[in-house]
């Protein structure tokens, strides 16, 4: 997929993962809108990427993902600046088992909501151009981690959502072709935690320290997916042992046959 002239609209790009995979879209010739909840750091990270993009191909607008309003003003925002918008990304995220009902209103419900946003915006049997919904969500999505379970909980409960649009039968009329990145750890202020923040703090740390990857490793295993037109419905997991590497790689539905459900590592028939 040619990203240049695309336009971008992504949740919680104010820092972190977001403004990472922002700037990647941008250097590909992308255009981009981002939301955050953070207006300080979201328009400072607006000024700093008009400056070495342009001023017309990125901005920013406040917004809560789990305000059912304001997700919607700011996605019809973009919709509005561009004409429409062709990849819709969830990212926007928070990790904190104090406030688990508030995750999950950020995690599970922000993300199904934007995925739900930009489907009705997309969807070629309603008018729309189509498109891909990409979903930054976690590898704690794809099994189980006793020292967050609610926020594992809201991960699942994104890959569930995805992976029952990516398999309609319906799939190809909409013309939207679905995706989720499932990082482990990653170096981003989300791993600065208070004591309860989570289970098991300091167990945590010491396998974070071992295992964490960098924002850059997420952006390349992004990249990687949301121009691979011959993905829909994939989990790319990306971890130092298995960066940027398909848990599952789904074809595109053909000829009305469910396809085939990759659920392992090993190489898609045909890639090295
Ligand atoms: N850092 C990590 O170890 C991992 C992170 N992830 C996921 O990656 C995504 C991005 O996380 P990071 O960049 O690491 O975190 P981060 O905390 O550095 O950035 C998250 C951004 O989302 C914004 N945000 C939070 N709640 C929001 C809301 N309700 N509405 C709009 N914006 C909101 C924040 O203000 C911030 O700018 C999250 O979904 C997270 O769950 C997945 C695996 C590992
Ligand atoms: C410290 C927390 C910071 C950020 C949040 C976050 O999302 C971090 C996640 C870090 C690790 C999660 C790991 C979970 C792993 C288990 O669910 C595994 O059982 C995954 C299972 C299979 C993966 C596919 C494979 O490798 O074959």
């Amino acid at each position: 997929m040619n990203l240049s002239g695309k336009r971008v609209f992504l949740t919680g790009g104010a820092r972190g993962i977001g403004r990472g995979i922002s700037e990647a879209l941008l250097s590909k010739g992308a255009m981009v809108m981002f939301c955050d909840i953070n207006p300080g750091t979201g328009k400072q990270t607006e000024e700093e990427l008009q400056k070495q993009y342009s001023s017309d191909s990125v901005s920013f607008i406040k917004a809560d993902v789990a305000d059912s309003q304001q997700l919607k003003a700011a996605f019809e925002a973009a919709v509005t600046k561009f004409g429409a918008v062709d990849i819709h990304i969830n990212n926007a995220g928070i990790l904190d088992q104090r406030i688990w009902e508030r995750m999950f209103a950020v995690n599970a419900i922000g993300t199904i909501r934007g995925c739900q946003i930009a489907l009705e915006h997309m969807r070629r049997d309603k008018g729309g151009h189509g498109g891909v919904i990409m979903n930054v969500v976690s590898m704690g999505g794809l099994g189980s981690s006793y020292w967050f379970p609610a926020y594992t909980a809201s991960k699942h409960a994104v890959i569930g959502f995805v992976n029952s649009w990516a398999e309609s039968p319906y799939q190809p009329q909409h013309g939207v072709r679905w995706g989720c990145v499932c990082p482990v750890s990653v170096d981003t202020e989300m791993l600065n935690m208070e004591e309860n923040q989570i289970y098991d703090l300091s167990e945590n740390q010491k396998h974070t320290a071992t295992h964490k990857v960098q924002i850059s490793d997420v952006v390349d295993a992004f990249m990687k997916l949301v121009q691979d037109e011959n993905s829909n419905g994939a989990l790319m997991e990306v971890s130092r042992e298995n960066n940027g590497v398909y848990c599952r790689r789904q074809l595109v539905y053909m000829n009305n046959v469910s396809p085939p459900c990759f659920m392992d590592n090993l190489p898609f028939p045909g890639q090295t």
